[in-house]
């Protein structure tokens, strides 16, 4: 299990030394990470690298790791996909966000406020079918954000939406980081994303942090500027694939 450590003077979390097998299959060979509070860190590698196993070993999803994994508070996670429970109301599923789910009025009241961060105040009685794959994705961001997480974990959260969506979606995930101060793991493909988005940039490879890449530039980043390509062509150098555009360079094209 992941632990649950104090959070006064320690970072949002810790990894070190973790090994996480499959069978005779090592696919986290000794990860050593921290996550600052306030900190982007993006996970980029090839599909199979171990991406998807070290967040849930931080979300507390995985209990037969070895070495440390700290998380300082709790951690929330949004998936690629919403996960909304299809019978309740977008406002109820928000609401199963909460820790304390003792008062259901006062849980709903925080679930409508989140809502509104997220811009969708306007869809809280909503049924999920009804969502465009968007506001589905924002509702389960709200979901994460009502618990007031100190880590958020976001495994591909903007992989199914279309360019443009994705585009807006990054905006408001910097909107909402500026204001409470999580950590961040993004998990993605998308080594633009990655740029647009992190402070740092990780390449998994082997089961092992290959390279760490800090993205020295001011934010509002530019999706297509010269200086965020420059990153995102070295980032594909290191993952070894093509120089071609991502999602988000031919959205900003
Ligand atoms: N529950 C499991 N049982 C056995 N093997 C698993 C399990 N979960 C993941 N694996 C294997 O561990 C390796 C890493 O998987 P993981 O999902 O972490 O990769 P990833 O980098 O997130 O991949 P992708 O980019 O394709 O999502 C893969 O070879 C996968 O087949």
């Amino acid at each position: 299990m992941t632990d649950t450590v104090p959070r006064t003077g320690t970072p949002a979390a810790r990894l070190a030394g973790l090994r996480k097998s499959f069978g005779p299959r090592v696919v986290l060979d000794g990860i050593d990470l921290d996550i600052a509070h306030g900190e982007i860190v993006a996970l980029v590698g090839r599909s199979g690298s171990g991406k998807s196993t070290l967040l849930r070993v931080l979300a507390g999803l995985s209990d037969d790791h070895t070495g440390t994994a700290h998380v300082a508070g709790h951690p929330t996670v949004v998936f690629q996909e919403p996960r909304l429970i299809p019978w309740l109301p977008v406002v109820k599923n928000v609401a199963l966000g909460l820790k304390d789910r003792r008062s259901r009025a006062r849980g709903e009241a925080q679930a409508r406020t989140v809502l509104g961060d997220v811009g969708l105040g306007h869809r809280a009685d909503a049924w999920p079918l009804t969502l465009s794959g968007g506001e589905a994705q924002r509702a389960a961001l709200a979901r994460a954000l009502v618990a007031e997480p100190t880590l958020l974990l976001l495994d591909e959260p903007f992989g199914a939406l279309d360019a443009l969506t994705r585009l807006a979606a990054h905006d408001l995930l910097l909107r909402l980081f500026a204001r409470h101060g999580f950590g961040v793991l993004l998990v993605t493909h998308d080594v633009a994303e990655a740029v647009t988005l992190a402070d740092r940039v990780l390449v998994l490879d082997s089961g092992r942090i290959a390279h760490e890449v800090p993205i020295d530039l001011p934010r509002p980043r530019k999706h297509a500027s010269p200086d965020a390509a420059v990153y995102a062509a070295r980032l594909l150098s290191l993952l070894g694939v093509d120089d071609q555009p991502s999602p988000t360079q031919k959205a900003a094209q």
